[in-house]
């Protein structure tokens, strides 16, 4: 008995200390792309901060790799990798999209929505679903749709030039309602008027924060990368109600875009309200086979898409504007020559304005609305340059760091949107250097491979319009003392990227000007009165 307690007791020690080690070390596949040092358990976990991730992401990429690629080890068994340079994000999204194109499975993401919760194009795994999908989204962003859409754009534009010279101090309000009024008349038809409590709009952007908040870093708990956390009672972590929060934040997106549906329908069954691109989903939905919840969110997803983003990338192109006078004076010159003074600038396009395209192209460099990118996740092992990327890898996309990187730009932080008129990429490099090494694209802020944002063009075009409305009726400045804050600590630390509240002022050039604003703003209300 002794001898058996002398042998079995040191022996299974030596077993649960193993199976410990086991359990809780972190192991990298061989020849993962190179990383920081990990710590047992957590990995690199604790290198990744909850508010802007992609500075540190960054960072730890020009340390740790040569070639723009790094691994990275979250908690004992889960890798990732991150791409920051462009010629990565060239090779491996562009190059390999059929093996770089699908999504990691996001927990938040699949509560947030009704079951089976794949319903957001934006998350699905690469397959038929997300191809029938992406389809769909596509056909709303097709030129033809885009053609149709030109009138409303303009009317919307002219109501936001109307806001913002008889309510300066709610501009922030007035760029959100702008940004997803466009989408909210081209989409379901109904116009979004005015930005108040209840309104579909706020109700929409209300919803926008609560879902990026569930989605940060951090909010939901990491069952998937520490699933031992899952026996752990929930009133001792610091994720108690997470689950509630989530949910309820999913009924209320779910609500907002079926209220938006729904009206819609409610619009065709009197024969009332203008065409718009659910009113042509609804009249094939017998032979697209949609759902009503698939028809909702394809709608919702369109919202979410193209609002924030481009109305974050708008308020960084005003607030850069405040902070150098000089920029705006050199775009306002240009506008006015093209389009003179008794006439406010409509269907720009970027032949005829190069530095303003130059500033929408600078802006999404310097402040990318979504400077994480969306991950992506490998479908199969791959080898790049000789480092191994196991299959079911996700892939961070990270779009500041590419955007930033100073092998590329010089002085990357600073806002000096001429680099975008010497080099079509704004590239410090010679453009024969590049004849050799394709871009294929001006900036990576729009993502890569075949997940790239289909609503790019839209943004452009949108964006184009109001920039040249906007620095043609105003002169824009910051109401404070002293130099204007555009450094990183001035933008939000979520998962969007945008300028924390400022104060603008914005000061109509001119009595002419104030007139033809006033004028514009009429006619566009009479139009806009069509989706009412
Ligand atoms: C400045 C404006 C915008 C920025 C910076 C932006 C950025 C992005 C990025 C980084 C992605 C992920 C790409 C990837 O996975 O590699 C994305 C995806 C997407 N974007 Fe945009 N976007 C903008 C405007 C829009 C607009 C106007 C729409 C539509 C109306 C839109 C709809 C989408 C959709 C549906 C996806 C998901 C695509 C997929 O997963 O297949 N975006 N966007």
């Amino acid at each position: 008995m002794a001898l058996i307690t002398l042998v079995v007791g040191p022996l299974s020690f030596i077993l649960i200390l193993y199976s410990c080690i086991r359990l809780f070390s972190t192991r990298r596949p061989q020849n993962f792309p190179p990383g920081p040092p990990t710590l047992a358990i957590l990995g690199n976990l604790h290198q990744l901060p909850r508010q802007k991730g992609y500075l540190k992401l960054a960072e730890l990429c020009w340390k740790y790799s040569s070639n723009g690629l790094m691994g990275l080890q979250l908690g004992p068994s889960t890798h990732a990798v991150v791409i920051n340079s462009w010629k990565a994000a060239r090779d491996l999204l562009d190059q390999r999209g059929a093996i770089y194109s699908s999504r990691p499975t996001v927990l938040g993401v699949t509560i947030v929505m009704p079951p089976p919760g794949d319903y957001h194009l934006a998350f699905l795994q690469y397959g038929p679903k997300w191809r029938r999908e992406r389809k769909t989204a596509m056909e709303f962003l097709k030129k033809s749709e885009s053609e149709k859409r030109i009138p409303i754009d303009e009317a919307e534009a002219c109501q936001l030039m109307y806001e913002l010279l008889v309510e300066p101090e709610r501009f922030q309000e007035h760029v959100l309602r702008y940004h997803g009024a466009i989408i909210m008349a081209s989409a379901f038809g109904t116009r979004a008027k005015e930005y108040v409590d209840n309104s579909l709009v706020k109700r929409f952007f209300d919803g926008q924060d609560d879902w990026a908040e569930i989605l940060a870093p951090g909010f939901i708990p990491p069952y998937d990368i520490l699933p031992f956390l899952k026996v752990v009672p929930e009133f001792l972590t610091p994720w108690r109600g997470w689950r509630e929060k989530v949910e309820s934040v999913g009924r209320n997106q779910h609500a907002v875009y079926r209220d938006l549906l729904a009206g819609v329908r409610e619009r065709m069954a009197q024969g009332r309200g203008r065409d718009c691109f659910m009113k042509d989903m609804l009249r094939s939905q017998e032979k697209d086979g949609y759902s009503d919840i698939d028809l909702e969110y394809i709608g919702g997803v369109l919202m979410e898409g193209g609002s924030d983003t481009t109305a974050n990338a708008f308020e960084t192109f005003l607030l850069a504007m405040a902070a150098y006078p000089s920029i705006l004076k050199t775009a306002q010159q240009e506008v006015d020559g093209f389009y003179g003074s008794d006439k406010m600038p409509s269907e720009t396009n970027e032949e005829e304005l190069p530095f303003l395209t130059a500033c929408f192209l600078e802006i999404l460099r310097w402040r990318p609305s979504l400077p994480s990118g969306i991950p992506h996740a490998t479908t199969q092992d791959d080898t790049y340059e000789g480092l191994f990327i196991p299959a079911n890898t996700a892939v961070l996309v990270n779009i500041w760091g590419i955007n930033h990187d100073p092998e590329e730009f010089e002085n990357p932080e600073v806002f000096d949107p001429t680099r975008f008129l010497r080099h079509p990429s704004g590239s410090k490099r010679s453009q024969g250097e590049y004849s050799n090494t394709p871009l294929g694209r001006p900036v990576w802020t729009f993502g890569g491979g075949r997940r790239v944002c289909v609503g790019q063009h839209m943004a452009q075009k949108s964006l184009l319009l109001t920039m040249a409305k906007v620095v043609w009726c105003f002169d824009i400045e910051a109401v404070s003392a002293g130099a204007v804050d555009t450094s990183v600590d001035a933008f939000h630390g979520g998962l969007l990227m945008g300028p924390k509240p400022w104060q603008a002022s914005f000061r109509v050039r001119g009595e002419d000007r104030k007139s033809i604003i006033e004028r514009e703003w009429e006619k566009a209300d009479a139009y806009l009165k069509g989706f009412e």
